[in-house]
């Protein structure tokens, strides 16, 4: 259907003078799942792999206790070519259901052989996915930032042996931070909380890992972007530092995101209203002209109060108007047969008049500049398995406590080595900082 203009199909209702979010669908929270939409944009995002999960991966997540599998445990080199055809045992299964209440009737040989098979380490647990883990961390270069559907594990980077980051080298590092994360635990217990079903019977949620191929991003160069009535509305910085050489690469940000926005998502994505993250690599240093590198789709988010809008408040978001919104559903493309889609000439004129997006950078002293001195996600610090270890009776809190020391000492070891080496490297991304920084400072 072409996309039309005219008023927004979903205006906000405004009530008691106050505006309000429209309600959110499980569909528009679907639409936002990675596995939904990376096959569309695929050609746009760091390169990815997307696994289907089991519910007994799921049932592991949420499990007290960190088992980990057993060192060397993966025979990926021998299995790496039977991967293309690799299924999951279960595709089609719906989000299984939390682990049972003890004190409710259930077959007891049942209940033997699940407890029995939550004590097996994961290589044995659910030995197809580990490996698969495994080798798609290697065929993704050997480092990985893994995400559930919709969130990373970004609460629960100081757990990580590759410290403060979500990186990830082999499937243990991915189980410790999956396990240690209340935003991973959000997507699988409460990513349709507070929504409305449009579709009758409702759409299923099928819980799927992400793995990213890692790189070494520069988060001053990372920015979220909102889009309401297909119209590209406001950019805010995601990194809460203040960063000098940003602002005069104002223009350059602005087009580069308004690039990727008019030619591949305007049209294409389902929804009219939602938010796109973005990182804007730096062009080659030879490259005169672009200061900026192609802007590359990092994430789509919901367009709905959990998703964080950073230097805008709500309020402000809900509150612009839109001067030329389009309605209708999206246009049908090629990708919206699953193809993979080429790059392509904007369908919009060139020249032809539109609102400019707001951009919100960090300000020196700005109140919303991040404050080192308390630490992000500081509320969740404590992993949820220490809390619930510590509600689960002697038991509970005698397992955890061998696999957490076993675990701790092993990280005590290994980042001591780290932090010795990446003393050099992060003096590294320091200079390119300033030489950024620089080239900014010559061009006003
Ligand atoms: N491939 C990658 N390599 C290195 N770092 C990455 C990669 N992908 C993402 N990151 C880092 O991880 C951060 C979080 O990623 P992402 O936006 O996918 O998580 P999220 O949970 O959806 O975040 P939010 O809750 O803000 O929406 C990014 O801001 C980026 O700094
Ligand atoms: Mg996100």
């Amino acid at each position: 259907m072409p996309a039309i203009e005219g008023k927004p199909a979903q205006p906000v209702a405004n009530k008691d003078g106050e505006f309000v979010f429209p309600p959110v669908t499980r569909e528009h929270i679907l639409h936002c799942s990675y596995d939904y939409w990376f096959p569309k944009y695929r050609t746009s995002c760091i390169r990815s792999e997307i696994i289907p999960l089991t519910p007994d991966f799921v049932s592991y997540i949420h499990e007290d206790g960190i088992i980990l599998a057993d060192e060397g445990s993966s025979n990926s080199n021998q299995e790496e070519d039977e991967d293309d055809d690799w299924e999951p045992t279960n595709p089609s299964s719906d989000f299984p259901p939390p682990p049972r209440d003890p004190r409710d009737e259930s077959d007891s040989s049942d209940d033997e052989d699940e407890a029995t098979s939550s004590r097996l380490p994961p290589n044995q647990r659910f030995p197809d996915l580990h490996n698969k883990i495994e080798t798609t961390i290697q065929q993704l270069g050997g480092s990985v930032a893994p995400k559930l559907n919709w969130s990373s594990p970004r609460d629960a980077t100081w757990i990580s042996r590759h410290p403060n980051t979500i990186k990830c080298t082999s499937a243990n590092d991915i189980y410790i931070l999956l396990k240690s994360s209340s935003f991973i635990s959000h997507d699988l217990d409460h990513a349709f909380d507070d929504t409305v079903t449009v579709q009758n019977p409702s759409p299923p949620f099928q819980p799927v890992l992400v793995l990213r191929s890692y790189f070494n991003i520069l988060p001053s160069l990372e920015f979220r972007c909102f889009v309401k009535d297909r119209n590209l509305v406001a950019i805010t910085q995601r990194d809460p530092n203040y960063y000098p050489f940003l602002r005069s690469l104002r223009p350059h940000i602005i087009s580069r995101i308004k690039e990727l926005f008019t030619k591949r998502l305007k049209f294409t994505f389902p929804e009219a209203d939602f938010i796109f993250d973005v990182y804007i690599p730096e062009a080659s240093y030879d490259d005169e002209v672009n200061r900026l590198g192609r802007a590359r789709l990092i994430d789509i988010n919901p367009w709905a109060p959990r998703t964080d809008p950073i230097l805008f408040g709500w309020d402000e978001l809900l509150e612009i108007n839109v001067k030329r919104p389009v309605i209708g559903g999206p246009l049908p493309t090629q990708e919206e047969d699953g193809s993979e889609e080429e790059e392509s000439e904007s369908d919009e004129e060139e020249g032809e008049e539109e609102d400019q997006p707001e951009l919100r950078l960090v300000e020196k002293d700005d109140p919303a500049a991040y404050n080192f001195s308390s630490p992000a996600f500081s509320a969740h610090k404590l992993p949820k398995d220490v809390v619930d270890a510590s509600q689960a009776g002697e038991g509970g809190m005698r397992e955890f406590a061998e696999s957490w020391r076993d675990f701790t000492r092993e990280r005590e070891r290994r980042q001591q080595g780290q932090s010795e080496r990446q003393g050099g490297q992060q003096q590294g991304q320091v200079e390119e900082i300033q030489e950024v920084q620089e080239r900014g400072a010559g061009s006003t």
